[in-house]
Formats: C-alpha cells, sequence, structure tokens
C-alpha cells in the first residue's frame, strides 16, 4: 500500500508511515469465531484510530469488513484483486476428493466447512483458528488431516507453496470480497481520499459492490455460511451466490447476470432471490 501511494504520488506527496493495530479478532484465539464473532472484530480498533485522527486511513481485507461501516467512515478505494480462491492443505491427501472416509478438516470457517460437508457428508469438520503459521502448524502436528485457507493470504505472505492445490470457485465459492484489499479513510477526509481515488480498481469495486449488497440482503452474520462471487466482462457482471446450512446437507444457490451500473442492485435481487427459496425457516436456524 505504501508503494503503492509513493508510486502514483511521488516519494514526498506519496510518503505514509506504517502503524500496526491489533484488533479483537486477532488477539482472541481461543474460541471459535462463530462464538464471540460480530461485526467489526477485525476492524474496530482500526476505526477507532481512524475516528480519533491517529491514522489517516485503513487497509483491510474486504473479506473482514462488515457491510456497513461505522458512521463517519468510508471506503476511499479498493485495490486490484487477487486470486478469489481458497487452497486446500494437507499432508496426505492431493484433494478434498482424495481424503479418506471420516477424514478431520480443520477450519474456522462456517462457509468452508459447510461447503466441506456438502461434497464430503463422511468428512468431521473441527474448528481451526489462529494465524495462518498457527494453522499450518497445527496441521503438521496432525490435529486436522487438511485445512483450506484463501489463496490470496498464502500468496502475500509467500506461501503459495503451502498451497497442495487450489479447490475451484465451483467446489468451493469464495467468501465476499475474498481477494480484494479496501482502503477506508474518514469520510470528511478530501485530502486523503484525493490521493487514494488512483488507486481504485474499478471493476473490483464493482463486483465487490454486488457481493457486499447480497451479503447485506441477508443480513449476514458469523453463523450464517453465506458465499458470493461477482465477475465484471465488459458492461455485465455476473454474480453467483450461496447460501448452505452449517451441515451442509442444503443449499441454495443463486445466479444473476446484468449491467455493471446495476451491480448492487442485483446482489440485493439475488439476496432477495435465494431468502425467499431458502424460507424464514432455513435462515431463523442459523442465527
Ligand atoms: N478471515 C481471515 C482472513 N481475512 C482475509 C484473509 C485472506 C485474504 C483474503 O481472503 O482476501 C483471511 C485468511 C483466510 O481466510 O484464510
Amino acid at each position: 500500500m505504501r508503494d503503492r501511494l509513493a508510486a502514483h504520488h511521488g516519494p514526498d506527496r506519496g510518503a505514509a508511515s506504517l502503524s500496526v493495530i491489533t484488533t479483537s479478532g486477532d488477539r482472541i484465539q481461543d474460541k471459535p469465531l462463530a462464538d464471540f464473532g460480530g461485526k467489526g472484530l477485525f476492524t474496530k480498533e482500526i476505526d477507532e484510530a481512524l475516528l480519533r485522527g491517529d491514522i489517516a486511513l485503513a487497509v483491510h481485507s474486504m473479506k473482514d469488513l462488515p457491510t456497513q461501516l461505522p458512521d463517519g467512515l468510508c471506503l476511499a478505494a479498493v485495490l486490484p484483486r487477487a486470486d478469489v480462491r481458497d487452497a486446500f492443505l494437507s499432508p496426505s491427501a492431493a484433494s478434498l476428493a482424495a481424503l479418506p472416509a471420516g477424514a478431520v478438516v480443520g477450519t474456522s470457517s462456517l462457509r468452508r466447512g459447510a461447503q466441506v460437508k456438502r461434497a464430503r457428508p463422511d468428512v468431521r469438520v473441527v474448528d481451526f483458528r489462529g494465524n495462518v503459521q498457527t494453522r499450518m502448524r497445527k496441521l503438521a502436528e496432525g490435529v486436522a488431516d487438511a485445512t483450506l485457507l484463501a489463496k490470496a493470504g498464502l500468496d502475500r505472505l509467500g506461501l503459495a507453496d503451502a498451497a497442495t492445490s487450489v479447490l475451484s470457485v465451483d467446489e468451493m465459492l469464495p467468501a465476499v470480497a475474498q481477494g480484494a484489499i479496501g482502503v477506508v479513510t474518514r469520510c470528511d477526509d478530501d485530502e486523503t481520499r484525493a490521493l487514494l481515488q488512483p488507486l481504485n480498481d474499478s471493476a473490483t469495486e464493482t463486483a465487490v459492490t454486488c457481493e457486499r449488497a447480497f451479503l447485506a440482503e441477508l443480513d449476514g452474520s458469523c453463523r450464517t455460511p453465506i458465499a458470493g462471487l461477482a465477475a465484471v466482462e465488459g458492461d455485465t457482471i455476473r454474480f453467483r451466490g450461496l447460501i448452505l446450512s452449517p451441515d451442509g446437507a442444503e443449499w441454495h444457490e443463486v445466479e444473476m447476470t446484468g449491467p455493471v451500473a446495476e451491480a448492487e442492485a442485483i446482489g440485493h435481487r439475488a439476496g432477495e432471490d435465494v431468502r425467499g427459496r431458502a424460507g424464514p425457516a432455513f435462515l431463523d436456524k442459523m442465527t
């Protein structure tokens, strides 16, 4: 991010210093995410630093951003999207399909767990928290036979080689906004917003706007396995959304295509559609 600012604005105007802020989501490692989750778990302390004026901009994985930002904070730029897919990691099996019956898959993501169970009802899913390195250590220690991690996260850490294989989006539809990085500022900070404007990637922004509208429509909480992915091709946006029961036994899928100008409306419509077909009982069960 700092390099991008300097590349666009030169070493003086584009100069930035880094402040690393640990959030509650990073700190609490001993509980399943779904049990203490809540909106903004990975952003609260950073939001506060922005609103106090300690920092001018915050760089987030958009996957971790709540659909509704706190009052006074605005998304100023979305960077070009990295790989959207999930990677499969296992010391013993080449792929999800190759896992032996009864194998144990570690993940703290309800979305991944539900899709693993959908493909492999015989597999046992166990909670697996911690940062990427911790999860890879647990895997090496044999706590689980396999785990899934965002390919974008592995790539950014220089750990691309740790992936045994990469799941197609048909096998494992990614989380809304997976692979996208968003930059948040105070809405009234015109100077920082102007600096960030040229860094925005409009195709990524359009795709995540559509995906986040789908999530917002379903009132997605950490307890609801939801996946969604939009792709922009010229003037057209194609969106696929999926909600599942945590055990993967029931799921509802939606696909919609339309003009990019309607990206947000398409996300909302897809959310309404899938909610209508799932019915209130399905969604109530999960909250
Ligand atoms: N929930 C944690 C999180 N938030 C963003 C990433 C990776 C980068 C991305 O998906 O954009 C990860 C790790 C993971 O899901 O494996």
